[in-house]
């Protein structure tokens, strides 16, 4: 079931990762070797225990983090940390750590003007984006004024805004209640770009993604069918993770 396969990097490729290693300088060895394509369209979900290092293969596959050593590829063009690509676009776990303008509109369009769009474009894009997430009604709101789950559609929003053609998302179910969620959920359904999911919330994965990583102390220790690796009782208390309640009519393993 688990299928580690090798890298085959590939100009159609949305993401390719060579034997990424990253290490922050009190702890060794974060992300160990991780070889990893994405095709476009590609639905992938990752989960794996706290700390198990996904939040920093996100900030790596950014740009954001500097690998030790190995390769990271969006769309075939190599990643040179530091530099900006609107490819790609992370929406964070913390909407706090994303939101910082006086105005909803503001933290929207900040992305899109620095993209360098005349203002014109940027009106249509964040009136587009806002009225697409149902929460125009928000625009002259201070984002810190928000409620958390309010917080995160404008979070999405100002990614979405730039129209990057991979998104990241880091824990997007995290504080919402049931019916964001599920209006999340919807939304993410008929999302046309490439989706990288990490989330604790492996009713959301199995909904959403079509393939499935499971990360643990940097390392990719499975790569397959959702289904096939929750449905895996012994691997996932291995890594600190339940086989979720929705699978429970599945055969044991
Ligand atoms: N800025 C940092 N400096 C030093 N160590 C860090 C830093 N950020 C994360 N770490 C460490 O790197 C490891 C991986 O953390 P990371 O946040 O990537 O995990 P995660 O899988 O996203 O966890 P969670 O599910 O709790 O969000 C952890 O041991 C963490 O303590």
């Amino acid at each position: 079931m688990a299928n580690l396969s090798p890298a085959q990097p590939c100009e159609d490729e949305a993401l390719s990762l060579d034997q990424v290693v990253f290490a922050y300088p009190d702890v060794p060895c974060v992300l160990n070797e991780i070889t990893l394509n994405i095709q476009p369209g590609e639905r992938l979900g990752v989960i794996g225990p706290n700390g198990a290092g996904k939040t920093t293969l996100f900030l790596t596959i950014c740009g954001v983090l500097r690998p030790s050593s190995g390769a990271v590829r969006l769309f075939g063009k190599r990643v040179i940390p530091g530099e900006f690509r609107p490819e790609v676009g992370l929406v964070f776990q913390n909407p706090n750590d994303q939101l910082f303008c006086p105005s909803v509109w503001d933290d929207v369009a900040f992305g899109v003007e620095n993209l360098g769009y005349g203002e014109a474009e940027v009106a249509e894009r964040v009136t587009q984006t806002l009225e697409q997430l149902g929460i125009l009604e928000y625009r002259d709101r201070p984002p810190h004024h928000l409620s958390g789950g309010q917080k995160r559609m404008v979070a999405i929003a100002g990614v979405l805004a730039m129209q990057p053609q991979l998104i990241l998302y880091d824990e997007p179910s995290a504080n919402l209640d049931l019916r964001s969620r599920r209006r999340l959920i919807e939304f993410l359904h008929q999302a046309s770009q490439t989706l990288i999911i990490a989330s604790h919330d492996l009713e959301l994965i199995l909904e959403l993604c079509d393939r499935l990583i499971l990360l643990d102390e940097g390392t990719v220790i499975a790569d397959g069918s959702p289904v096939e690796i929750m449905s895996d009782r012994p691997l996932m208390e291995a890594h600190g993770l339940e086989k979720p309640s929705g699978l429970l009519s599945h055969p044991p393993r």
